[in-house]
């Protein structure tokens, strides 16, 4: 067994969280069983009929009738003899007339929120919001954030609003920002952030610290941290920056170092697991737009106009497939999780001559993960990567349009006219939307209302629309994705009419009827 589940077993006080059952469930590393408060125990964890519960390798299912609390550390867990005190809010004036000013510490968020009558309770995770306690005198903190990987809309509110919210709500003036993503732990000097200096930030995009790819190095940066007597780091960024906050967390945890470290979840390609959407998502669609519109009125003052917009999304389509959806003047959505392929039937080739003689132009939209391995096809096999690991990918647009344009040149002895446009970095670094803006003020207050509480090694993020303290390995251990067989994907495919380009092999096979599939698209993949 783990050592650190040992410790917390130990723990003379047991870690703060008194669910009426007297019991609850460990997470992550130790789902297998459960904290009887009662007599201070870890106990296998059972089902009501008294059955071992069935825990599956991915931590997701427990197969019971139960209530499970997928828990986030907490300082005492390390530190047990951590003083607590009152939480300032209680003295705020506009905090008072709020009816339940803290979260107690029963509430939780479910994941699962549509259920059957007989369905298990299944897994929880704790609330996000103000605690009665805190674990840290307001003129002792001393916060820092950072910004790593890739930009996104909001980026900059969710700085400002850390930097306010631990300053108006818990009277905290000391904060640094760490300048140039991770790697600025260690080779940067920091910058002063008061809420007078961040007070307009959020109406730029990007990020005022600047952030970077690579240069992770836990040990360095923990000692960093150490160094300058940071006591609260709030990281925002993407699964990469999450794996890396829950280094930093095990290193600061190793070292028993009064630390809680927050992670906010950002990517602009939404492809972060459990939580509802991440911030700037909303933001890059309403941009898309715009693409959009331009391409589809360039195409339609020509004759055989065909429009490609290539929007961002490495291994998940979201904004491709919301964008399309919005939009309605696009007849063609491609994306990372739907092979397609561009010749014979019910192919894309088809397809473009089918609605360029019943409309006489076109507009396709696709994601830049999308058809990788074709556009590979014929090119030197160099794996290239940024600095992160991050795969790099081929331009997808401009292979696409070379495609068109000589198939039909070459088959159909027919000109298109083809207009290629790729607004993905100017949709990534605008200012975030009003409705981002809101979001992520909640993001960021409750990072600091957890950390404030004493909780470490969390990610905040809004799971079934209420803000939850979630473990950071579970938004870490998958990556989300558009599911072909949701009735999103099918309302795309039945707004623009494109071809599925599914066949029966290649469908998850769970949940699709494959002869129905079949029916509908009996075409064989070709090869491009
Ligand atoms: N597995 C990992 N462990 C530790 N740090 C990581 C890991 N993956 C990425 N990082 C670090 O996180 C930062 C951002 O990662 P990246 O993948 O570029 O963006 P994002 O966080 O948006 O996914 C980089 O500094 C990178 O070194
Ligand atoms: O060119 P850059 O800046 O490295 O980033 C490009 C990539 O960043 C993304 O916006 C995602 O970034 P993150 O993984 O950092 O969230 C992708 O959509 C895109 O492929
Ligand atoms: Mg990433």
């Amino acid at each position: 067994m783990d050592l650190s589940i040992s410790s917390r077993s130990l723990s003379p006080s047991p870690p703060p969280f008194p669910f009426n059952s007297n019991r609850m469930i460990l997470s992550p590393a130790f789902q297998k069983f459960s904290f009887d408060f009662r007599n201070f125990q870890i106990k296998p964890l059972v089902s009501r009929q008294n059955q071992p519960i069935r825990v599956h390798a991915s931590n997701q299912t427990v197969n019971s009738d139960g209530f499970v609390l997928e828990d986030v550390p907490h300082l005492t867990n390390f530190l047990p003899d951590l003083p607590s005190y009152p939480n300032p809010l209680q003295k705020s004036q506009a905090y008072a007339i709020v009816k339940q000013t803290f979260v107690t510490p029963e509430d939780a968020v479910a994941q699962k929120i549509v259920v059957q009558r007989d369905s298990p309770k299944g897994e929880h995770f704790r609330r996000a919001g103000p605690r009665e306690k805190v674990y840290f005198k307001s003129d002792e903190v001393r916060a820092c954030v950072v910004t790593c990987g890739g930009l996104c809309p909001g980026i900059n509110t969710v700085i400002r609003e850390i930097v306010c919210g631990l300053n108006n709500m818990y009277g905290v003036d000391d904060i640094l920002g760490i300048e140039g993503g991770y790697r600025g732990f260690y080779s940067k000097n920091t910058l002063t952030l008061t809420p007078k200096f961040v007070n307009d930030i959020h109406k730029r995009g990007g990020t005022i610290l600047r952030s970077s790819r690579g240069g992770h190095d836990t040990n360095k940066i923990v000692d960093n941290i150490q160094d300058r007597g940071i006591n609260q780091v709030y990281i925002i960024g993407g699964d990469g920056t999450q794996k890396g906050a829950a280094l930093i967390y095990k290193e600061v945890e190793r070292r028993g170092l009064q630390v809680a470290v927050a992670g906010i979840p950002k990517t602009i390609d939404n492809d972060i697991a459990v939580i509802d959407k991440s911030f700037g998502f909303d933001t890059a669609v309403e941009e898309a737009q715009r693409a959009i519109n331009a391409a589809h009125v360039e195409v339609e003052s020509v004759e055989n106009g065909v429009g490609i917009v290539k929007l961002m999304g490495r291994y998940s389509g979201f904004i491709a497939m919301y964008a399309t959806l919005a939009s309605r003047d696009v007849d063609c959505c491609l994306i990372p999780e739907s092979p397609f392929y561009l010749e014979g039937r019910g192919g894309l080739f088809e397809f473009i001559e089918k609605r360029l003689k019943e409309n006489g132009h076109m507009v396709i939209v696709v994601a830049e993960g999308a058809g990788q391995e074709y556009v590979a096809q014929g090119m030197p096999t160099v794996d290239e990567k940024d600095a992160s690991g991050n795969r790099l990918l081929h331009d997808i647009g401009l292979w696409l349009t070379q495609k068109i344009k000589d198939h039909f040149t070459k088959v159909h002895k027919m000109m298109i006219n083809m207009k290629y446009i790729d607004p993905t970095y100017m949709i990534r670094a605008i200012p975030s939307n009003a409705s981002d803006n809101i979001y992520c003020t909640l993001l960021a207050h409750s990072a600091v209302h957890g950390a404030m509480a004493g909780y470490t090694g969390f990610t905040v993020g809004p799971v079934n629309s209420r803000h939850a303290y979630i473990p950071i390995a579970r938004v870490t251990e998958a990556q989300n994705t558009v599911r072909l067989t949701d009735r999103m994907w099918a309302r795309l495919l039945a707004s623009t009419n494109q071809p599925s380009f599914l066949n029966c092999s290649e469908v998850l096979q769970e949940t699709v009827d494959c002869e129905t599939i079949e029916g509908i698209n009996s075409k064989k993949i070709s090869s491009i």
